[in-house]
């Protein structure tokens, strides 16, 4: 489950390394329009609304004035997001927009460059300035550092030699730097982050979001049109945790790493509501209806017959994407009156352009009545760990009526059952830990069990960049340098990698016990696969019985375990991570389930 939460995509996946790139969304001669850059050497800095915008889409500029009687370099610096990661050896793409505000036969050069925070320079390079001119040009460069940098505290600096340049002024717009990229795509991810995840080896990415799809306001809600095409045509906006969005991470880049990763989309589209309480009213929902279309079409569409859809072949797309399902709104049963409405509306009028999509309706299941009757739904729980060990059978007394469901956000955030969504001092957990993660793993023997209804589920919220937070746990933490991944990440991988493609029945779990298990069949290998979680301080010996008529006499256990409080953090990065050992095996077997920990036993049986 993917949103732009605690800088997950913004300064996060997406891999532009500085901030407020493009001044979007600010407000033009405030200092807080500056956020993320300063005035090297003395320049004069202000963000204005420029006479001649470099697009419509991006009003702003950032204008430096170069002040008479400075001298060396003098002009502008950005600290990236939270810091700026230089590795020599690796080769970094700049780029930025410029014009004068006044013509001149001036004549000089920009350097541009990476530096330490005490200003060495890492690396450098001088560009001719085109001509002095009020029309805009753009400088492309390539820097390639000498050294690495030994910590993240490093700046982008364009510059001007200030006795040269005395007096001139000078209209910065659209910077942007970027590392090599994952798959080395342009405008894509950065690679650490991306790798990371794609080593769980996802099915699917739920985009773009949560929250951040619905807007503070209806003005600010999430606008697929908006993200799409060059970067000088996206404005940005509000997103809804507090920090402006480029929409540079925009809906073909989510779409091309879902290719990149052979994840299908779980694509949400708006469903009328903004998270201040408004809704569109009951009949006035048409434009926004065919928005969600063209969003559709943009995805599947025919190029001959859709504009949205011969948009994408002319962003290099041709062909459609994949596209299963289409989740209708986000937690809709925050109003629930209004989305009996709204999905009927939203629905019954995409349903029948759109025959082979499945619309997941996003309130509680059943409640409110929806017309027509919703076939998925998507489920989200944010609980104690001692919850999700008890509830592991949450799905075993659903009706199998053919309605399934999505378990799209779930995760152990907390462990005061009377104040989930707390402080870290009411209980609320920071990072994952071996409790909240062996939880989070007997839920999911119980996930296994029901997937013939559980189509799919995803921990959130995913990413978490840890100078700028705005939930806890996350599934994986990072700052500008390192990646952090959790406990909980080790138990999403290890059920995602050994997930067979059959459930065995076995003899069940307790339900309100505290060891949870269950069987899946790897049909290509002829081999099984036993999930053990327990969620307890305590040993617990397991006998199996396999009445398979070959059974191997050794198998491999991936064991996860730790302490009950045992958590991957920036200071122990690597506390809890899997081992592997091979284990003695046969028709009749014993195991010792470690305390606090998540088993994975595979061997040959059939
Ligand atoms: N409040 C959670 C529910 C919402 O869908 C997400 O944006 C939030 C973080 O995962």
């Amino acid at each position: 489950m993917f949103e732009d939460i605690s800088h997950s995509g913004d300064g996060g996946l997406y891999a532009e390394m500085l901030q407020n790139r493009a001044f979007q969304q600010v407000t033009p001669n405030t200092a807080a329009a500056l956020n993320a850059w300063h005035s090297v050497n003395g320049a004069t800095l202000n963000v204005v609304a420029d006479t001649i915008p470099v697009s419509s889409a991006l009003p702003n500029s950032l204008q430096v004035t170069v002040p008479a009687g400075t001298v060396g370099h003098v002009g502008v610096g950005n600290e990236g997001y939270f810091g700026i990661k230089v590795t020599a050896g690796s080769t970094y793409t700049a780029s930025f927009h410029y014009r004068f505000t006044t013509a001149s036969a001036f004549k000089g050069s920009f350097t541009v460059g990476l530096q330490t925070a005490s200003g060495e320079s890492l690396a450098s390079t001088s560009v001719p300035i085109a001509a002095a001119t009020t029309a805009w040009a753009q400088v492309n460069v390539k820097l390639r550092p000498t050294r690495s940098a030994s910590s993240t505290a490093n700046n982008f600096t364009v510059t001007l030699d200030g006795a040269a340049a005395s007096g001139q002024t000078v209209n910065f717009a659209l910077f942007s730097l970027f590392p090599p990229t994952f798959k080395n795509r342009p405008n894509g991810m950065r690679v650490d982050i991306a790798t990371t995840l794609a080593e769980m080896r996802p099915s699917f990415f739920r985009l773009p979001g949560g929250n951040n799809l619905e807007g503070q306001t209806i003005s600010q809600r999430w606008q697929w049109n908006a993200t799409v095409g060059p970067l000088l045509n996206r404005p940005g906006r509000v997103g809804d945790w507090g920090y402006v969005n480029t929409d540079g991470l925009g809906l073909m880049e989510y779409l091309d790493w879902c290719e990149d990763l052979g994840m299908q989309a779980i694509m949400a589209i708006w469903s009328g509501f903004s998270l201040d309480g408004e809704a569109i009213a009951d009949g006035d929902l048409g434009p926004y209806i065919q928005q969600a279309a063209d969003q559709i079409n943009f995805v599947i569409g025919d190029p001959a017959k859709s504009a949205p859809a011969a948009l994408r072949a002319s962003l290099g797309h041709p062909a459609a994407y994949p596209l299963k399902y289409v989740e209708v709104g986000n937690e809709d049963f925050f109003q629930p009156s209004t989305y009996t409405y709204r999905w009927h509306d939203i629905v019954t009028a995409l349903q029948p352009e759109f025959p082979n999509i499945h619309f997941i309706a996003t309130s509680d299941t059943f409640s409110p009545v929806l017309s027509p009757n919703p076939l998925q739904y998507d489920v989200h729980v944010y609980q104690t760990p001692t919850w999700f060990a008890q509830n592991s059978f949450f799905y075993d007394g659903f009706e199998r009526n053919a309605t399934t469901y999505f378990e799209g956000e779930y995760a152990a955030i907390s462990l005061n059952s009377s104040d989930i969504f707390g402080t870290p001092a009411d209980g609320r957990l920071l990072f994952p830990t071996m409790q909240s993660s062996t939880g989070e793993a007997a839920f999911m023997t119980g996930l296994e069990r029901n997937s013939d209804i559980v189509f799919s589920a995803s921990y959130a919220p995913l990413l978490n960049h840890l100078a700028n937070s705005q939930w806890t746990p996350n599934l994986v933490s990072f700052d500008a340098g390192t990646v952090y991944p959790s406990s909980s990440y080790y138990v999403q991988k290890l059920f995602s990698l050994n997930r067979g493609d059959a459930y065995i029945p076995s003899t069940l779990p307790t339900p309100l016990g505290t060891l949870f298990w269950s069987v899946v069949r790897k049909t290509s290998t002829k081999e099984i696969i036993i999930k053990i979680s327990n969620t307890v301080e305590t040993a617990a010996p397991v006998t199996f019985v396999l009445p398979f008529k070959t059974v191997a006499t050794t198998g491999t256990a991936q064991v996860l375990s730790g302490a009950q409080n045992a958590s991957n953090t920036p200071t122990t990065p690597s506390f809890v991570v899997p081992k592997n050992s091979t284990i003695r095996t046969g028709k009749t077997f014993s195991y010792q389930a470690p305390p606090f920990s998540l088993s994975v036993l595979t061997l040959v049986a059939h």
